[in-house]
């Protein structure tokens, strides 16, 4: 589903985010991206979801070329995708409903269809109840559910998470795991930049380490350090 041909971003500040990454998710797949802070992960994250272009190579997305792609299709792009992020962004203002319903509405959804759908979400995550509620009134984890509610509510092919658990405790945090794996098995595939040792350790899904800009490890069933050698 994504395919990353040698791609490189300078920043025009000059620094090197990612030098000749080179890398293949296939679709429905599980993928954790890890690395030290400054490795590249938010970068390569931005160049998927065409917020920042790359300075060389390749990048395939659902089989077109989002070097090419013009902006006017880049809207488009993203109602495949499905963003979460550490720190929820939900609008404060509006309700649990609301936040999930305006996802929906910026892609013109019709709304009998909003109506119908975002209870289902909200139910999926486990905040069908809560549905009338601000997000100042909701737990960290709450909050976190309500991102990724809105986050599948249009039913996209891919989400990215950047750091979703970063500011939550262990439990929250393994919840959320918990949800989105969920998420997974049901067909979506999931990008996940994190610094969580213990998630990534415990899930041995696939690893793909960034270090200096560069892809240093890409491993099918990893863990968030490279294992030790046991031979002598
Ligand atoms: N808009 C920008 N302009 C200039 N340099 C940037 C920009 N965004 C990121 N960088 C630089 O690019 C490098 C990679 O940053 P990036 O945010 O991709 O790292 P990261 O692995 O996500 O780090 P963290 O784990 O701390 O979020 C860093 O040196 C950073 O300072």
């Amino acid at each position: 589903m994504i395919q990353m041909f040698n791609v490189s971003k300078t920043y025009s500040n000059g620094v090197k985010a990612l030098l000749d990454v080179s890398v293949r998710i296939q679709k429905g797949s599980f993928v954790f991206l890890v690395g030290p802070s400054g490795a590249g992960k938010s970068t390569f994250i931005k160049l998927l979801f065409r917020e920042e272009r790359p300075s060389g190579g390749q990048i395939i997305f659902n089989g077109r070329s989002l070097i090419r792609m013009r902006d006017k299709d880049v809207p488009h792009l993203r109602r495949q995708m499905g963003v979460v992020f550490q720190d929820f962004r939900l609008l404060p203002k509006k309700t649990v409903f609301e936040n999930v319903a305006f996802a929906m509405e910026v892609v013109e959804g019709p709304v009998k269809k909003i109506r119908q759908r975002v209870p289902q979400v909200l139910d999926m995550v486990g905040l069908g109840s809560k549905a009338n509620l601000y997000p100042h009134q909701l737990s960290g984890g709450e909050q976190q559910r309500v991102s990724i509610a809105r986050a599948i509510v249009n039913d996209p092919m891919l989400i990215i998470a950047d750091e979703p658990t970063g500011n939550l405790d262990p439990e929250t945090a393994k919840e959320i795991m918990d949800l989105l794996l969920d998420i997974n098995r049901r067909g979506t595939t999931i990008i996940m930049a994190t610094h969580a040792r213990d998630i990534v350790d415990s899930m041995r899904q696939r690893v793909i380490a960034i270090e200096g800009g560069r892809v240093v490890r890409d491993e099918e069933r990893g863990s968030y350090e490279k294992e030790k050698d046991t031979e002598t």
